[in-house]
């Protein structure tokens, strides 16, 4: 019997209406992990109540942090100081989540005691030598498996330096790993990347009164700065709402208005990207919700064409890229997507699983070392149905799902469960859009 969530699709459909999806999943790891390390009391709103957030939550549970969840969406967290937290008594199990392993195994090289961080089989593949080798250059004792994944072993903290580091990669969670060690470190830690990534813990160790030297591309801070309390107020997350703004994009006629996003500017290249593939999308009412911006997005469905996305665009939208494969499916012509090699080491290899699950569709695309190249059916064309593994990958399966909006037969996507880590409710706000979506979460 089958023992795992499984989302069914009938073919066609139209979505209409106002939502707001939920908070966004980088500033929610990040509200709580800060708040837990400042002095006094931080209320975080908007949180994102997904498995993700909830592994980081566990673990500064685990060492001390005073967490009360007064709503799902609302936690109260008592922090407990840069050097308050405590010895956990047993491995930290980071669930699927890579943001939770990489931003702690810099904080936890800080600590005056060793910790071990976990995960499940998914986040146990993925690389983490790109936190390690710059960490151990900082005077961290940290082990890996092997293979340089998890688990990761952590010794107690000696005397941590800080450093000048060119990372090969644009990552936020190296960029944030490094400085949170920093945190920890004599002198200045500095970070500088080939194409500026996600900018979230420079914005919000401000809010907690740090120094941070912050640039596109690059940002530093000093160690032995202390964090005070603050309230954050969490935006809706860009990376859910682009399953909505795909969504409607791609079938004619439709048209939502998507609430309290989040629009920092490290994150709209999903924006970008499908306004330059003709998408109708608006930005309503742009605000700030602390330090970061956020905006109503109104989208309305029009024909869209096939383009180049290279690599300047792809850490502006790196986490969009599954969905943006549907849109490629449904417009115009080719899109050939570059420079996104990244995409191969998140939660699955999600250039091949977007690929193959495209070509089990009817839809002519071929993967590529960096990227892809996607023949669209284009505005009077359809997609096929069919089975769709989404190899535990909730991305993969938000977008697939979408799909079914321009398929010709119902899609079924197996392995649906792991939604849950960054879209808690993704069916039930979906279906209430008007995406003909079920899902059977199978049998014990
Ligand atoms: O810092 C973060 O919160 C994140 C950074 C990105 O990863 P990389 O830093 O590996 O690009 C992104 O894919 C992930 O979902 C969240
Ligand atoms: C890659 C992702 O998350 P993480 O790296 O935190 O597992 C994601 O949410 O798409």
């Amino acid at each position: 019997m089958n023992k795992k969530t499984v989302f069914k699709l009938s073919a066609g459909g139209r979505l209409q209406g106002r939502l707001r999806v939920p908070g966004d999943k980088s500033i929610s790891h990040r509200s709580v992990m800060f708040a837990s390390l400042a002095e006094g009391r931080s209320r975080i709103s908007g949180f994102l109540n997904g498995e993700d957030c909830l592994s980081t939550m566990k673990a500064f549970r685990a060492m001390g942090a005073e967490v009360q969840i007064d709503a799902p969406d609302r936690l109260r967290i008592d922090g407990v100081g840069l050097y308050g937290l405590k010895a956990p008594g047993q491995a930290l199990d980071l669930g699927n989540s890579g943001t939770s392993m990489r931003l702690m195994a810099g904080l936890m090289s800080g600590q005056r005691f060793g910790s071990v961080l976990s995960g499940d089989a998914s986040l146990s593949r993925r690389p983490m030598r790109r936190v390690v080798d710059p960490l151990r250059r900082m005077g961290a004792q940290i082990e890996t498996a092997e293979s340089g994944t998890a688990p990761l072993s952590i010794g107690p903290a000696n005397h941590l330096h800080g450093i000048r580091y060119e990372s090969p990669v644009s990552s936020a969670q190296v960029k944030s790993c490094l400085l949170l060690a920093g945190l920890y470190a004599e002198g200045e830690t500095v970070v500088v990347e080939p194409a500026p990534s996600r900018d979230h813990s420079e914005r919000m160790l401000q809010v907690f009164g740090v120094d941070v030297k912050a640039r596109p591309g690059s940002a530093g801070l000093r160690g032995g700065q202390s964090l005070h309390a603050s309230d954050i107020r969490v935006p809706a997350d860009i990376s859910s709402a682009a399953f909505f703004l795909v969504a409607a994009a791609i079938v004619p006629g439709s048209e939502l208005i998507l609430t309290d996003v989040g629009i920092n500017p490290t994150r709209t290249g999903v924006i970008e990207i499908l306004r330059r593939m003709g998408a109708d999308i608006e930005v309503l009412e742009p605000r700030e919700f602390g330090s970061e911006p956020v905006a109503d997005l109104r989208v309305r469905g029009v024909g869209l064409s096939g383009v180049e996305i290279g690599a300047e665009l792809v850490a502006s939208a790196i986490d969009e890229f599954p969905a943006l494969f549907i849109a490629a499916a449904c417009a115009h012509g080719e899109t050939v997507i570059s420079g996104a090699e990244e995409l191969r080491v998140k939660e699955s290899d999600r250039i091949q699983a977007m690929v193959d699950g495209l070509r089990v569709l009817g839809v002519d695309a071929e993967a590529r070392a960096d990227g892809a190249c996607i023949a669209g059916v284009g505005a009077e064309g359809q997609l096929g149905g069919g089975r769709i593994d989404s190899l535990g990958d909730h991305r993969v399966a938000m977008s697939f799902a979408v799909a079914a909006l321009r398929a010709s037969a119902p899609i079924v996507i197996d392995d649906c469960a792991n939604v849950d880590t960054s879209f808690p409710g993704f069916a039930e706000l979906a279906a209430g859009a008007g995406l003909p979506i079920t899902v059977d979460h199978g049998h014990d």
